[in-house]
């Protein structure tokens, strides 16, 4: 029987921010606070609620207490020992995009784990590092707590090698440029709803796609990824916040030829200045792009729309057809006009939207004589690192007590 002070605590550190939750340890575990340090470095913040999404802080950091990722982490243990007192951290899980080829579940991470991950970051630039920051800030915070990393590539690694490879001579296979697909947490917790609640769909083919800052959509027969529209880094496919898609290798060879750009120009241009900010020139929060009336935020929202009609076609001719989609991300999750331009004219697949339900968001929007069933399911890529750290923690305990 499980203590019911001993808590996980989740990490997924972003370049400038920590999204943290204290869950109870048990075999399901409960959120006891979920929050976020934003702006770290510049200006940071704080919020938090408990698990029943009441507030228990909203407030401005010193620029001590939130200039770098170990004094963000030591501000959360601060409200966490203020707030729960009796709570005892026996391990922390974190969000790792890059599992590489070799880690296709949960791992906990020692000097031989960490220097293994850190030899990935060259494939995940603006990710990679800042993860690791994390599992470092949280190891020196909590130094008696195993460190669990969950990767968002591991979802994908049995995908088939049609999309595992680039068609580039072998060697480049070898040394891993693959299709990895990311966003895995997020893919996970949706198949594991699905199971809960539609297991006729569950064990069909579905497409999800996840629409938030970063966005990807992926295809599933019998809850298991067979294709992603990212591959072999968090830039491929739909257009994102201020991350590109899908884009042209010749461009690339242009703008080092004809722009004399070197890998840094080009990184920033691809991963800041791009996607939806790019082509707007306004901004990369879709709620603005939404309530703007310039031509050029117009046609970023058109070109983000028909992207992902495309990739839906796509991918559900990967799957050999389409038995359920499922949107999921801030923007999935919350902009009905989006989901209802998605799915217009989708009747040739077997798909009608049930208008009022969608403006509503409801869980299930599909009509009720629409073939292909549409839903929304809020995602939840904390549980799903916390249930991973609880199961780890706990198959380590009961090998030790063999
Ligand atoms: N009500 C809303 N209407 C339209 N877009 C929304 C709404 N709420 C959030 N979004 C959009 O969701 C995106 C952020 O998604 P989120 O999944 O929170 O991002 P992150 O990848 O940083 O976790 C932003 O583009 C934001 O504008
Ligand atoms: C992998 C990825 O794109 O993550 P995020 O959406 O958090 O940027
Ligand atoms: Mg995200």
């Amino acid at each position: 029987m499980a203590d019911p002070r001993d808590c996980v605590l989740t990490v997924n550190a972003g370049s400038s921010s920590i999204k943290f939750g204290l869950f109870e340890a048990g075999a399901a575990p409960a959120a006891r606070m979920t929050g976020l340090v934003e702006r770290i470095g510049d200006g940071p913040r704080i919020k938090a609620e408990d698990g029943d999404g009441a507030s228990l802080v909203k407030r401005d950091l010193t620029a001590a207490e939130g200039a770098d990722h170990v004094s963000a982490l030591a501000t959360v243990l601060a409200l966490l020992r203020e707030r729960f007192p009796a709570a005892r951290v026996i391990g922390v899980g974190h969000r790792v995009v890059h599992g590489g080829v070799a880690y296709d579940r949960p791992i906990r991470v020692g000097a031989a784990e960490m220097a293994e991950l850190e030899r990935l970051s060259p494939f995940a630039p603006l990710h990679q590092p800042h993860n690791l920051a994390g599992v470092r800030a949280a190891a020196a915070t909590f130094p008696d707590a195993p460190q669990i990393a969950c990767f968002d590539t591991a979802f994908h690694r049995a995908h088939p090698f049609v999309n595992d490879a680039f068609a580039l001579p072998r060697e480049y296979y070898d040394k891993g440029v693959r299709r990895y697909g990311f966003h895995g947490l997020s893919y996970d917790y949706v198949a594991g709803e699905l199971a809960r609640v539609a297991p006729h769909l569950h064990a069909g083919r579905v497409v999800v796609a996840h629409l938030g800052n970063g966005a990807s959509m992926c295809g599933l027969l019998g809850g298991r990824s067979v294709a992603s529209t990212m591959g072999f880094s968090a830039l491929d496919g739909l257009p994102m916040g201020t991350r590109c898609g899908q884009l042209d290798p010749g461009v690339l060879l242009y703008l080092m030829q004809q722009e004399g750009m070197g890998a840094d120009e080009i990184s920033d241009l691809l991963y800041r200045r791009s996607g939806l900010l790019g082509l707007s020139g306004l901004s990369n929060d879709m709620r603005e792009l939404l309530a703007a009336r310039t031509d050029a935020a117009r046609q970023a929202v058109d070109y983000f729309v028909f992207r992902i009609r495309r990739e839906l076609g796509a991918l559900a001719a990967a799957l050999g057809g389409l038995d359920a989609l499922v949107f999921c991300g801030g923007i999935g999750e919350n902009a009905h006009e989006i989901r209802a331009r998605v799915c217009d004219g989708m009747g040739w697949i077997g798909l009608e939207l049930d208008e009022g339900a969608n403006a509503e968001n409801a869980r299930v929007i599909s009509a009720e004589f629409s073939r292909v069933r549409v839903l929304r399911i809020p995602t939840n890529e904390e549980i799903v690192i916390a249930r991973a750290a609880v199961a780890l923690i706990g198959g380590e305990a009961r090998a030790a007590a063999e």
